[in-house]
């Protein structure tokens, strides 16, 4: 591991086994290298003490430490996240190497297309696993994402590659978010990649990558890092395709909603409702494939996993049509909840202002009453998209409703204002509220809702917590909207 370390000093004397990775040293166990990561709010450095307490015999660091303890091997690096990755996956036995990994990035749409590479790999009787902000499995069946991060850190990149290896998988799907492709962070800079899936790339997390640019160049490290023999999946429709396929060694296979020039597969959609759309899907022959989820942004994703999924497999797109309207969607993600009231309620997952362009005048069209819309947006994140937000919602809802979405440690009626301030042409107290609390928020866009109306609750999706600046608050979004119809004396049917 010494030689993946690259250490630029090495104090101490032997060589101690290494039982686990730990860069959180409230996770140290007796025999881990620990690994100080300097951080956001505080640094790893001031924990090497706690950590060698918790049993740390190996610690990695940057910088000078106040004291060197007998007996511990102490390995100073330029940089601790760079060594933590090639250590995760010299730790596990490369376990990329040994697997089709399907790396899936994008602004929106990651999750859904990670989750339908891995059910059409299944279905065409490849051992698959996944890493999602929503689900997750190596090798069973999925369950919820045990993690607050999308891209994991990369010792647990790495240690759910190699359980994917031990189970049999032979292909992997990964979501790449850009923080995880980011050198800053290096959670996959040692994961050998053979195919990349591109959704669209609009605007987020300008916190973290500084400018649009820079967040299209760390999503480009995906399709930078492809093999020769390697797949880019790209959307031909998104304005940076050209630019990601002009910086890939690999074989381009691209997508797109329309005929597009050196499109490998393309749909026309024919018809489209809030249950789905019926396309023709055009490749070296034509399909008619019912797509079983509301949007052209899903049938977006469809191809997209289609292509991603044949390309790792080793086979013609085609063949994986059949198996689309057989499709589940990630939970969370244009969820309707019934409880026999007369207009509709979803639950989705929409946190960016692409997504609400795409979503808010698709679900327009199929709503002849008032579009009540509410949402939030992150604390502590990208704040430019904020009034973009409120811009796209007020172009298409006649009532927004402003509520927390995970606002840690910042004043919640601030970021309420940021996006109240890019709203356009509403009253505040008559078609604009602001309203933190979440649950009184959804009780609000639920009680006036009318016959014919639709209430969008936007942002938390799956997600079973909210950040406060306290920590995480235990939250349901469909519980909460389920509650607020009850309290208008609409409740769910229930069996026996
Ligand atoms: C904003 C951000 O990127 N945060 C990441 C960052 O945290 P940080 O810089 O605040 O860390 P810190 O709290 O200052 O701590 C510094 C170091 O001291 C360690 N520590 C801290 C306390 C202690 O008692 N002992 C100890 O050892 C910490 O574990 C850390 O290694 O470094 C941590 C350790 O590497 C990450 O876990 C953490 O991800 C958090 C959970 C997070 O929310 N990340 C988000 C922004 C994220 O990664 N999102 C992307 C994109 C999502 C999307 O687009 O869908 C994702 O891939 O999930
Ligand atoms: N192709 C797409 N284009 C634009 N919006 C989309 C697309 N696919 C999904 N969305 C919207 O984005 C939301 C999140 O979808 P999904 O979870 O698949 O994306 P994601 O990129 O994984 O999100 P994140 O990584 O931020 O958690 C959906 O609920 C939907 O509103």
């Amino acid at each position: 591991m010494l030689d993946a370390i690259k250490p630029e000093e090495v104090r101490g004397e032997g060589d101690p086994p290494v039982r686990l990775l730990a860069y959180d040293s409230r996770d140290v166990e007796s025999g881990a290298l620990f690994f100080a990561l300097p951080g956001l709010h505080t640094d790893g450095h001031r924990f090497v003490q706690d950590a060698l307490e918790r049993g740390a015999v190996a610690v990695v660091h940057e910088r000078e430490l106040p004291s060197y303890r007998e007996g511990v091997v102490y390995l100073r690096v330029k940089n601790a996240r760079r060594a933590l990755s090639a250590a995760s996956a010299v730790f596990y036995g490369h376990p990329s190497q040994d697997l089709e990994v399907i790396g899936v990035t994008g602004t929106d749409g990651k999750s859904s297309t990670t989750y339908f590479i891995y059910q059409l790999l299944r279905a065409s009787g490849v051992k698959v696993g996944c890493i999602s902000t929503a689900l997750f499995s190596t090798g069973g069946e999925p369950e919820p994402n045990p993690l607050r991060q999308s891209t994991p850190e990369a010792p647990f990149v790495h240690g759910a590659l190699a359980r994917m290896r031990e189970a049999g998988c032979t292909h992997a799907v990964v979501e790449a978010t850009s923080h995880g492709l980011s050198p800053r962070t290096a959670r996959l800079e040692d994961v050998r990649f053979t195919v990349g899936v591109l959704t669209n790339i609009t605007h987020e997390h300008m916190e973290f990558h500084g400018s649009f640019e820079q967040y299209r160049e760390d999503k480009g490290r995906l399709f930078r890092g492809l093999p020769e023999e390697g797949k880019a999946v790209l959307n031909l429709d998104d304005p940076s395709s050209g630019f990601l396929a002009e910086r890939t060694r690999a074989g381009v296979w691209g997508y797109g909603l329309g005929a597009r020039e050196g499109a490998r597969l393309w749909a026309e959609v024919r018809e489209e409702s809030l249950a789905g759309s019926r396309c023709l899907v055009h490749g070296r022959e034509t399909l008619e494939v019912w797509v079983p989820f509301p949007g052209r942004f899903n049938v977006e994703n469809v191809l997209a996993a289609v292509l991603g999924a044949a390309a790792a497999a080793g086979k013609e797109p085609e063949g994986f049509l059949s198996h689309v309207p057989h499709l589940e969607g990630v939970p969370g993600r244009m969820e309707r909840v019934e409880a026999g009231q007369p207009f509709l309620v979803l639950v989705d997952y929409a946190h960016t202002p692409g997504a609400f362009e795409k979503l808010l005048p698709f679900v327009r069209r199929f709503v002849e009453g008032r579009l009540i819309v509410v949402f939030g947006s992150a604390g502590e994140r990208d704040r430019t998209k904020r009034p973009m937000q409120g811009r796209v919602a007020s172009r298409w809802a006649e009532v927004v409703v402003l509520t927390d979405e995970d606002p840690r440690g910042e004043d919640r009626m601030a970021i309420l204002r940021e996006i109240a301030a890019g709203c356009e042409g509403l009253m505040e107290g008559e078609s604009l509220f602001m309203v933190p609390d979440r649950r009184e928020a959804i009780g609000l866009a639920v009680g006036m809702a009318r016959e014919g109306d639709a209430v969008l609750c936007l942002g938390k999706g799956h997600e079973r917590s909210i950040v406060t600046a306290e920590g995480p608050v235990a939250w349901d979004e469909v519980g909460a909207v389920r509650e607020a119809l009850a309290a208008r004396g609409w409740r769910e049917e229930q069996g026996l």
